[in-house]
């Protein structure tokens, strides 16, 4: 699949030769707002790359997470979440969920196993009808199913010397996950502990994600993106899907995108933890300035509003709510940096950004041609 660029084969030079049977390709992952996507693309790849919230429609960008294991490398396409779109910015996230599509090898269509299968699934579903390249229907959140605990085996079973394996266990299986990060030099996510890959059981939801996945002869994998289980197995199952190819990147690198653009998103993950709700969607934040000193990376940043009564929110009583969101992102990047940081931030009022495409590229949200 051809997916470079210019910019991609910038490097091309400094990446090695694959070994004969390594299989490469794009896998695309799509689903509804806030079934798990970008949680399970960093844990998938090792690394905070992506931003996570409870608040839907978190991912705007189409963003490029890389996993490279000693037979293949797999490029995740974490897409935003497909929903009716409602002004320009929606139609801008629905548009390029649309395009990654078309230009990937395998598609992961993740759903949330911890509800039933419902009318944004089967929009998605309608969509992928004609859809050529193989798919999977990926059912997440195993761990949130309701009655799970009552369905698996109790944990505490057994002697003292078998939770000790499965601690080992435990750490082992971390240390394979986090071997994309360490290789880049980075900390790993705090999410990736990853669990025994033990099969999943059956849930009563699963039925009706069964009869979706049935109905376009889709192969189905369960699996919790926050603990882990069921990972491997949906790796090897991806794996399956891909054809014998180069390295598209080097075997070190977790993602394509700018560090100045994950700082940004960072940030913003943090504006949609700490505010109230009014204000998250039309946030924006723009990276003026990055300076690395010796000991220190200077940060200056903007947070970019709609309304001025929403500037009030984001400062809060006497700054306390910018202050606040400043030390939890400052704590963020310095993981993503592997050092000390310093973090400016300004609040400025951008009246109606979200309807102008001009400032959406200008601010970072690339509009597939
Ligand atoms: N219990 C549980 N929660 C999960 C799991 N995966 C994701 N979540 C939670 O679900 C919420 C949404 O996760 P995201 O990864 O932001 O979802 P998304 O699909 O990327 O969302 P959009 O960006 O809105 O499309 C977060 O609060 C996650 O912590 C899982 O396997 N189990």
């Amino acid at each position: 699949m051809s997916e470079l660029n210019d910019h991609d084969q910038a490097g091309f030079g400094l990446i090695p030769a694959s070994p004969p049977g390594f299989r490469s390709g794009f896998v695309g992952i799509i689903g509804r707002p806030n079934v798990g996507k970008s949680t399970l693309m960093n844990y998938l790849v090792g690394q905070k790359i992506a931003i996570t919230s409870p608040v839907a429609q978190t991912t705007r960008n189409r963003l490029r997470g890389i996993l490279t294991t000693p037979t293949a490398q797999l490029i995740f396409v974490d897409t935003p979440g497909i929903h009716k779109p409602h002004h320009q910015l929606g139609k801008v996230l629905v548009k390029n969920a649309q395009v990654a599509i078309q230009s990937v090898d395998v598609l992961l269509f993740v759903v949330d196993g911890s509800v039933e299968a419902g009318g944004g699934d089967r929009f998605i579903a309608n969509l992928l009808t004609h859809c050529q390249i193989p798919i999977i229907l990926g059912i997440n959140k195993a761990d949130q199913q309701p009655g799970q605990d009552e369905v698996e085996a109790p944990e505490s079973e057994g002697t003292g010397d078998a939770d000790a394996d499965k601690q080992q266990s435990d750490v082992e299986s971390k240390a394979s996950n986090t071997k994309n990060a360490d290789k880049a030099g980075l900390t790993p996510h705090p999410t990736a502990i990853r669990k025994q890959d033990t099969p999943l059981s059956p849930h009563l939801f699963d039925r009706s994600y069964q009869e979706l996945a049935a109905s376009q002869q889709w192969n189905i994998a369960k699996f919790s993106a926050l603990t882990g289980e069921g990972l491997e197995a949906l790796q090897q199952q991806l794996i399956q899907h891909l054809q014998p190819g180069p390295y598209y990147y080097p075997p070190d690198l977790v993602t394509d995108q700018p560090e100045r653009f994950i700082m940004g998103e960072l940030i913003r993950e943090q504006v949609l933890l700490l505010t109230r709700e009014e204000v998250p969607h039309s946030t924006a934040i723009g990276i003026d300035r990055v300076e690395e000193e010796p000991t220190i990376t200077r940060i200056l940043a903007t947070i970019y509003i709609e309304r001025s009564s929403q500037k009030g929110i984001l400062i809060g009583k006497g700054g306390e709510m910018l202050k606040a969101i400043g030390s939890a992102s400052r704590q963020q990047i310095q993981k993503l940096v592997a050092g000390k940081v310093y973090l400016e931030l300004f609040v400025k009022v951008q009246p109606k950004w979200r309807q102008s495409s001009a400032r959406l590229a200008e601010l970072g949200y690339r509009v597939e041609p």
